[in-house]
């Protein structure tokens, strides 16, 4: 139960938890052979004093010799143990933490990443595994194994003489109830903290993404002043956070300090009272070394372990948010793409409210509204990249909130406006379309989708690196690579959102040849701004407000006298009159 409580609340591992448990017992080990060593110390004194006052014979420096060098051995044995329990293999849980949450991440619905931005998540992968990374080796195992050993050490102290042992340990719960007393105010400052940091890297990485839009519209000064006062904010927020936590890990320390005082008081009047001779005083003096020892250290990184609670609790959060789950089998009969009275919400917002349509297998379906009347929406509900709130999306019979996202999306190609490239070369961001496909396969579908005409300028043709997200390539050009990615897959449900919008007269003609072979015999789901592209769908389905509005071929809706598919239609071509 206790350790179930540690590894939930400093996020460990099974493996992590049971890590510390290995720590803690070395730490007790250590702790325990250290108090050893300081009773061979007292031996010898002890044996020195003998001769000094009883003229007994001087101990056997052989012996002691012996006895301390088996002592050196042991004792760097044990210490040797604890580093690699503590240090050593909190390294593997660093990593072992990181490549869970990587993992919990790619599990988690889109909405959990609307809601977080990227600098946070950054945050919480980098800044908060570190911050724990500390705590795990530093901190827990010293805290827990000096606890214990502390604990074994008072028993035998305050069998021994309970007035010394008291005046020795009185500090020890004192300065740590205070440090506990004052973990909310650490938890408070940590917070704001952690919020002033976010803000920080959120402005940079602000920045830096919109450099092009900042100095062409003279914003640069703005935002570096921006940029500068939350900086500064931050620092202000920092001190105030270290000088707290200062003050009261310093105060505890004076407070266990005093034990030495006390003892010395104690020890001296009892000394005087004829009750208890030096040698008594000189063994609780040496063993308060030792129980003071660990806890200092332990003192100055307490704060670390209240304050790493708000890094454990970030990190928590992503493991407690529930994945996308579903069945790996997924056998659909057909893939008609069926809406039931599906009702949507980002954030409270309802942005589809009881849409029912279906896409049907070997058409092509049009999607086409005023903006934000829900198309994209749309389009990632139909993909499961969202979960709809009410009704249901099916695909061949088969809902789709049941089934696996990673397995239900090997049977959609999408090809969107905004298009993701890594910072690879042109053949490896198409071969993304398809694990494992040959050279041959993606240069194919490359040639298709009428990438080879700017490839060739490329200085290394297909082995070029595009650059970060493709910032390299014109617009155009990274639709076509997402074209040729699509054409690659030839999966059998196919979502387009204006895919040819970026491409010129001559393009657009050359890259709809592919699409028509992309699309034939294909379940196609098309959203569409403009409507010359829908004039050759099969079906379309008019949203307005998240409703559908209208629903039909082309030239039945085209016949509804104050239809909205009629009225957009004639505004754009009336708009396509119009130029400057
Ligand atoms: N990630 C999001 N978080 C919150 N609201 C969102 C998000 N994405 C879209 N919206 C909102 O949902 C509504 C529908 O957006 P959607 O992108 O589906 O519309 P659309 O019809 O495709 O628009 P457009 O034609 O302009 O691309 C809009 O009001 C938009 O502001």
């Amino acid at each position: 139960m206790f350790w179930k409580n540690v590894q939930r609340k400093y996020a460990l591992t099974d493996h992590g938890v049971k890590n510390i448990q290995k720590g803690t017992l070395w730490t007790v080990i250590v702790n325990l052979v250290v108090i050893c060593g300081m009773g061979i110390l007292y031996k010898l004194m002890s044996g020195f004093m003998d001769t000094l006052t009883k003229g007994s014979p001087l101990p056997s420096l052989l012996l002691f010799i012996g006895v301390t060098a088996l002592f050196l051995v042991i004792s760097y044995t044990v210490h040797l143990q604890q580093y690699r329990a503590t240090y050593g293999l909190v390294y593997g849980e660093v990593k072992d933490v990181r490549i869970g949450l990587a993992e919990r991440l790619r599990r988690l619905p889109l909405g959990y990443f609307g809601k977080h931005d990227l600098a946070d998540l950054t945050e919480t992968l980098m800044g908060d595994v570190n911050r724990l990374e500390h705590v795990w080796s530093h901190c827990l195992s010293y805290l827990y194994g000096s606890a214990i050993s502390t604990a074994i050490i008072a028993a035998g102290m305050l069998a021994y003489d309970w007035r010394m042992a008291l005046a020795c340990l009185w500090g020890v719960p004192v300065a740590f109830g205070l440090l506990f007393g004052s973990r909310k105010v650490y938890k408070k400052r940590s917070e704001e903290n952690k919020k002033s940091a976010v803000r920080v890297a959120d402005g940079i990485q602000e920045t830096l993404e919109n450099i092009r839009e900042i100095r062409a519209t003279n914003q640069e000064n703005r935002f570096l002043e921006e940029l500068n006062e939350k900086i500064d904010r931050n620092e202000k927020i920092m001190r105030k956070g270290e000088l707290t936590i200062g003050i009261f890990v310093n105060l505890a320390s004076v407070i266990m300090r005093l034990g030495v005082a006390t003892t010395i008081l104690t020890g001296t009047s009892l000394i005087l009272g004829g009750k208890v001779d030096f040698m008594v005083l000189f063994m609780f003096l040496l063993a308060i070394t030792r129980i003071y020892a660990p806890f200092d250290q332990a003192l100055a990184l307490i704060a670390e372990m209240f304050v790493s609670q708000v890094s454990a609790n970030r990190l928590q959060e992503v493991h407690d948010t529930p994945t996308a789950e579903g069945t790996e089998v997924f056998m659909p009969k057909g893939h008609d793409i069926e809406f039931r009275n599906v009702s949507f919400a980002y954030d409270n917002q309802e942005v589809l409210s009881g849409v029912s349509f279906t896409a049907k297998e070997g058409e092509v379906t049009a999607l086409v509204g005023p903006s934000g009347s829900g198309k994209s929406t749309c389009a990632r509900v139909a993909a499961r990249l969202w979960d709809v709130d009410k009704g249901s999306v099916l695909v061949g019979g088969v809902d789709i909130s049941g089934v696996d996202p990673e397995v239900l999306l090997s049977d959609y190609s999408m090809v969107f406006q905004d298009v993701v490239l890594f910072d690879d070369t042109v053949m490896e961001n198409i071969r993304l379309g398809k694990y494992g496909a040959t050279d041959e396969e993606v240069l194919a579908a490359a040639k298709a989708a009428n990438c080879d005409e700017f490839v060739e300028k490329l200085p290394n043709g297909y082995a070029t690196p595009i650059g970060e997200n493709g910032a390299k390539l014109s617009g155009g050009e990274r639709q076509r690579i997402s074209i040729a990615r699509a054409l690659l897959k030839d999966a059998p449900i196919v979502l387009l959102d204006e895919a040819t919008a970026s491409l010129d007269v001559e393009n657009e003609t050359k890259v709809q040849g592919a699409l028509s072979r992309l699309l034939t015999g294909k379940t196609v789901l098309v959203i569409a701004h403009r409507m010359r592209t829908v004039e050759a769908a099969d079906k379309i389905v008019v949203l307005a407000d998240g409703k559908v509005a209208e629903e039909g071929s082309p030239a039945e809706l085209l016949k509804k006298e104050d239809g909205l598919f009629r009225r957009m239609t004639k505004l754009q071509s009336a708009g396509a009159e119009w130029s400057i």
